[in-house]
């Protein structure tokens, strides 16, 4: 007896894009993960081995961001809407019946940082740094042996953008370096911070505002993101620690943990298009971990390097 075949769809997923709009100091970004399936006469592919019907996975991938520099990203639908088109309407007819594109949209705010011309009274947007809408988790850890406490808080999946002000050269060169030196990249990476406070709580020692504590360590590492131009993620770090140290009297250590989420540049030659730093593909591992603890001189450090 013969078997049928049935249903089936094919495309790229998740597709990781990053548009960057450059017009004036005050970039703009779009952070979509699109994923494409296409639907129609494909049974040859399946059953006799002949591709003639086929558009490779690769070239649906390809699509996405060449359309990503060319027709912008105004919006996630009409961005779907101008794809679904293109791959029904340009295969010849009946091929590509019906496709099928689904977006994720991140959301990102700018990071503000203190007015330097009014600083009690108003902040400023930084133009090329951002955070990630609605993400992070805060943390805690209280431990209390019966005489001492140790606090331990934090935060984790922070994620956060520079969309310039990062270099990253100067580095060992040896017969398996392929990393092309970058005078201007994207610097993205998702924060996972500790910091101890220096309460014990002997001798009615008074509790710090915790949660405006919290705020302002948030705060300033984000401040010291936005402000530091980097020459490595390892130089970020450091800024982020010490800023802390040096604005929250309450806290004696801060560990970080920065993933360095690569951003790479997306070669739109093949398709007569130049990238001027524009199209990304961003990229979710590898990553390179950059970790890290600034603490006061004198402290001994009590986060655990995990
Ligand atoms: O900021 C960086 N630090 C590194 O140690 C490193 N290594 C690498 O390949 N890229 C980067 N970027």
């Amino acid at each position: 007896m013969a078997h049928v075949l049935g249903q089936n769809q094919y495309g790229k997923a998740e597709n990781r894009i990053v548009r960057v709009y450059r017009d004036s100091t005050r970039h703009e970004i779009k952070d979509l993960n699109v994923s494409v399936s296409l639907r129609g006469d494909f049974e040859d592919v399946h059953l006799t081995g002949s591709n003639a019907n086929c558009l490779p996975t690769d070239t649906t991938k390809n699509t996405v961001y060449a359309f990503a520099k060319e027709h912008g990203i105004d919006s996630a639908e009409g961005f779907g809407v101008l794809l679904a088109r293109h791959f029904v309407d340009s295969t010849e007819r009946g091929v590509v019946r019906s496709a099928r594109i689904r977006i994720e949209e991140y959301g990102w705010e700018r990071i503000k940082t203190p007015d330097s011309s009014s600083r009690f009274i108003g902040s400023e947007e930084v133009g090329h740094s951002f955070v990630r809408k609605g993400q992070e988790v805060r943390t805690t850890e209280v431990v209390y042996d019966g005489d001492r406490f140790r606090v331990v808080s934090g935060l984790k999946d922070l994620v956060v953008m520079n969309t310039t002000n990062s270099e990253f050269w100067g580095y060992i060169k040896d017969r398996y370096t392929t990393l092309q030196e970058a005078y201007d990249r994207i610097l993205a990476t998702q924060v996972t911070a500790r910091w101890a406070f220096g309460f014990h709580g002997r001798d009615g020692e008074p509790e710090p505002n915790w949660n405006r504590s919290y705020q302002q360590v948030r705060r300033h590492l984000l401040e010291a993101f936005a402000e530091t131009y980097s020459y490595s993620l390892q130089q970020t770090l450091h800024a982020m620690g010490t800023r802390v140290l040096n604005n929250r009297a309450e806290v004696d250590e801060v560990r970080l943990e920065l993933p360095n989420k690569h951003h790479f540049l997306v070669d739109l030659e093949p398709f007569g298009l130049k990238n001027d730093n524009e199209v990304y593909f961003a990229a979710d591992r590898m990553y390179g971990l950059i970790e890290g603890t600034v603490h006061r001189e004198g402290v001994t450090p009590v986060i655990p390097v995990a």
